[in-house]
């Protein structure tokens, strides 16, 4: 399998490239060159086996012949095997025809480790296969960096370096990204939003000299192996729920789209997707463009569901390139305007695309907290505010033959304050991970400013790799 950039004019890799490269050298991102299919009795068979088993299936043809079939193998099971569920992701009925598909049994308690785990198994046997180290870089409003920190802490071939908003996430979330002791871990409290860490690391991508230097990775779902590892938990769910003879629809708690690609790739490689609904919190710029057809940021507002407050959300990218004929150039040419103009308008049928393919609703602050509350009443479930504003969206598109999924993307653990004031119980945190809450913090406060950044980068990297930095 190949890749190419979505603006056209970046190398076509293999996947292990793509795995180490990040962001592409034209600012675009990878996409596999043609989408694979998988036969309906594939489909079919998936209801009677293991997570690890269809992970194996759904990643292999993406990873081509770049990794032993064997090696993939093994990785995969072991990923997988340190999840409190043994279905690693269930689904948990709560109303006739809706379910939450539980993505948080990881050991951050969020959606993201279910790639995570995955991505650092990949990218230490790619670094050990070359010889190689790299540094990893990632940008968090709150869960992409404690899941990257517990799967990179201690690996000898990486040092992690994680961009968070200081202030604008809750408190479980930052104290599992600053109480890691381990050397090889960096966390850099910028003054600014998410979307500042995230053009920061694009910028960061963008200096090839720096670059180089640092053999920068990213960690990101810019990284084509986080969507690949994600799309798997849609066919574990869509063949649960009778696929391929019976269609399914997913509703998506989403901020930098990445979650809901997935969903896109899945219907594209044949599980019979009916609808995929993007839900967002206030930070509404993809209803917005649903809605009227342009992209344009504004302000990111603070919410009870920090980790979707995010107005830019890189993985759109790779849905305009599909909506226009995989065209680099027109995707070059909104993007320029994006970073110009801070917007742009869809063509008419680019914009009909899309809106074959996605539904989308916000659920402000009042809704998600009265659907933890009701949902906790009605169906004695307690939600993180998260996959709250999934289960408000969910709700709002009605009821329909086809059964609806809502994506439940992190713990309510890791937000007790919120989930507390919605419906007056306070969630506990497993007792393994009870500790970092009276344990020291160590991360270094920066301005949004990528010199700043790479300095404290180079310095951190000079000193532990003296040899390789110069
Ligand atoms: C808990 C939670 N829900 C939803 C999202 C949104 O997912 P995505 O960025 O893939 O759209 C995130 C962040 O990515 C998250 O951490
Ligand atoms: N919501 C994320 C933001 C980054 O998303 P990613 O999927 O691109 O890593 C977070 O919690 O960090």
């Amino acid at each position: 399998m190949k890749y190419v950039s979505t603006r056209g004019e970046a190398p076509v890799l293999g996947f292990s490239d793509v795995l180490l490269t990040g962001l592409a050298a034209d600012g675009g991102l990878y996409v596999p060159q043609s989408w694979p299919r998988l036969e309906p009795e594939t489909i079919a068979g998936f209801a009677g086996q293991s997570y690890a088993e269809v992970a194996e299936t759904v990643i292999a043809p993406f990873v081509g012949a770049d990794i032993e079939r064997g090696a993939l193998r093994s990785m995969i099971r072991e990923a997988y095997a340190g999840f409190r569920h043994p279905a690693v992701t269930p689904l948990v009925q709560i109303a006739p025809q809706r379910f939450v598909l539980e993505l948080f049994h990881g050991p951050t308690l969020a959606f993201k480790d279910v790639a995570m785990q995955l991505l650092g198994r990949l990218m230490d046997h790619v670094l050990a296969e070359r010889g190689g180290r790299a540094t990893i870089v990632g940008a968090t409003s709150g869960d992409t960096g404690g899941a990257a920190i517990e799967a990179f802490r201690g690996r000898e071939r990486t040092d992690v370096f994680i961009l968070f908003p200081d202030g604008r996430v809750s408190d479980v979330q930052r104290r599992q990204m600053t109480t890691p002791a381990e050397a090889n871990v960096h966390t850099l409290a910028l003054t600014g939003t998410f979307d500042d860490c995230q053009t920061i690391l694009k910028e960061m991508f963008g200096n090839t000299a720096f670059r180089d230097k640092v053999h920068l990775a990213g960690v990101n779902s810019i990284n084509w192996a986080r969507i690949v590892a994600q799309v798997v938990y849609y066919f574990v769910a869509g063949a649960a729920l009778g696929a391929p003879h019976r269609p399914i629809s997913f509703t998506v708690p989403t901020g930098n789209f990445g979650d809901i690609f997935a969903a896109y790739v899945a219907k594209r490689m044949g599980l019979p997707i009916e609808r995929l609904v993007i839900a967002t919190n206030a930070n509404d710029i993809l209803v917005r463009t649903l809605e009227e057809g342009r992209y344009e940021t504004r302000g990111v507002s603070p919410t009870i569901s920090p980790s979707m407050d995010i107005q830019i959300s890189s993985n759109f990218e790779r849905l305009l390139f599909e909506v226009h004929d995989r065209d680099g150039a027109s995707v070059r040419q909104l993007m320029g305007r994006l970073s110009q103009s801070g917007g742009f308008t869809l063509d008419g049928p680019a914009l009909e695309r899309i809106r074959a393919e996605f539904d989308a609703g916000r659920c402000d602050e009042a809704a998600t907290a009265k659907t933890i509350e009701r949902t906790l009443a009605e169906a004695g479930y307690l939600l993180d505010p998260h996959t709250a504003t999934g289960v408000k969206v969910a709700e709002e598109h009605g009821e329909t033959a086809t059964p609806m999924v809502i994506l439940g993307t992190a713990h309510p653990a890791k937000f007790p304050d919120a989930v507390e004031a919605a419906c007056g119980r306070r969630p506990e945190l497993p007792p393994r991970l009870q500790p970092m809450m009276s344990a020291p913090e160590r991360f270094k406060p920066l301005p949004a400013d990528r010199a700043a950044v790479e300095a404290h980068i180079l310095d951190q990297a000079r000193a532990a790799h003296a040899e390789e930095v110069s």
